[in-house]
Parts: C-alpha cells; structure tokens; sequence
C-alpha cells in the first residue's frame, strides 16, 4: 500500500454535501462520476496527495443506500492506493481477508479497485486502489479485467 487513496462519505444529497465540502476543504470539486455497476455517483476533491470522495445512491440496491438506510451519512470506506492490485489481493486473501470481488474491477476516477469485506479489518470496508495508466476507455466498467 503506498498511501491513502481517498476516503468515501456516504451522502444523501450530493450537490448539497458537495457544497459543504467544497467550503470546508476550500478547493472545487475535481470530477463527477457515476458508476452504474455500483449503483453510486460520486465527486471528487483533492486534498494533498488523497481525496474524498462523496458517494450517492443511484438505485435502491446500492451499497451505499443500503447503508444510508442502516447507518445514515458517514465515512463509507477507505481506499489504499496499490502499485499492483493483482498481487496485493492474491497476499491479502492468503493472509485470509475476505475478498467481496475475486477480480478487479473498473471504479470511478480511472481506477481499477477491489473491495474488503469490513468484518476483515476491525469493521472498516477497505477499497485497493491501481491507477490505470493505459487504455481506460477500452476496460468496461464493473468488469473483471483479468481471468486470474
Ligand atoms: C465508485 C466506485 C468505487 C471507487 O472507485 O471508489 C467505490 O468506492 S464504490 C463504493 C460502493 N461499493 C461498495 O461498497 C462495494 C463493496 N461493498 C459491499 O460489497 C457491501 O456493501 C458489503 C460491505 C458486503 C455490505 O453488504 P451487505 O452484507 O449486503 O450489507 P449489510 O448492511 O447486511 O451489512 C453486513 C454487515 O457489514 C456492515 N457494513 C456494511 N457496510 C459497511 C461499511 N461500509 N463499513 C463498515 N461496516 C459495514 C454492516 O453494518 C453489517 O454488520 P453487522 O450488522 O455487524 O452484521
Ligand atoms: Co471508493
């Protein structure tokens, strides 16, 4: 892991919660993105060398309106940057964290993520994180990228 990547905030309403943080953090909002695999839009503010990331709901299955419901807003997960996605879930799932994907997937911001379950680390849901240096626009979204 080479640093923290972004942490994401669940939100209810994403143009409000934006203001807030776009006033709290003192800069704008970078990018808007929604990943239908997720069932999420997000927004992006840099701060130093990580981000937020504010998440909304897009549909009623989404992780993120299941846990609006059950939790209300809050810190959603935190997202570790990752030289080598690959070979960072093939360690950590040896070490035996549970994996919520067996495969990388496309996530928002131009990266390939995978997820841990939080019952794996102390009740946090910890997101890896690879920036895709080559050929974004070719992977389709939520896919898996590789076959092993
Ligand atoms: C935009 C793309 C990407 C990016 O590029 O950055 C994203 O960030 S997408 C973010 C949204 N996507 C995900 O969260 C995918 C991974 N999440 C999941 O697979 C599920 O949400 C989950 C973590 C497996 C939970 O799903 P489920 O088991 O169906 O939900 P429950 O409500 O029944 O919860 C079970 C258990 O887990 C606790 N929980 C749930 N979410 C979290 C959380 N975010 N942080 C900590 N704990 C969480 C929940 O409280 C339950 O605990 P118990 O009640 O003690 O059993
Ligand atoms: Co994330």
């Amino acid at each position: 892991m080479n640093k923290i990547e972004h942490i994401g905030i669940a939100v209810k309403d994403l143009e409000a919660a934006g203001k807030t943080y776009e006033t709290l953090l003192n800069t704008e909002c970078y990018k808007t993105e929604k990943v239908e695999s997720e069932g999420v839009e997000t927004a992006f503010y840099q701060v130093g060398e990580s981000k937020i990331e504010l998440l909304g709901a897009t549909r009623d299955d989404s992780p993120i309106a299941k846990f609006l419901e059950k939790k209300g807003e809050g810190i959603h997960h935190i997202a570790f940057g990752v030289e080598d996605i690959k070979a960072e879930m093939k360690r950590l799932k040896a070490e035996g964290y549970v994996l919520l994907n067996e495969k990388p997937k496309k996530g928002a911001d131009n990266k390939l993520v995978a997820f841990l379950h939080p019952k794996s680390s102390n009740g946090v849901l910890v997101e890896l994180c690879q920036e895709i240096k080559e050929e974004p626009d070719t992977l389709p979204e939520g896919d898996a990228v590789w076959d092993s």
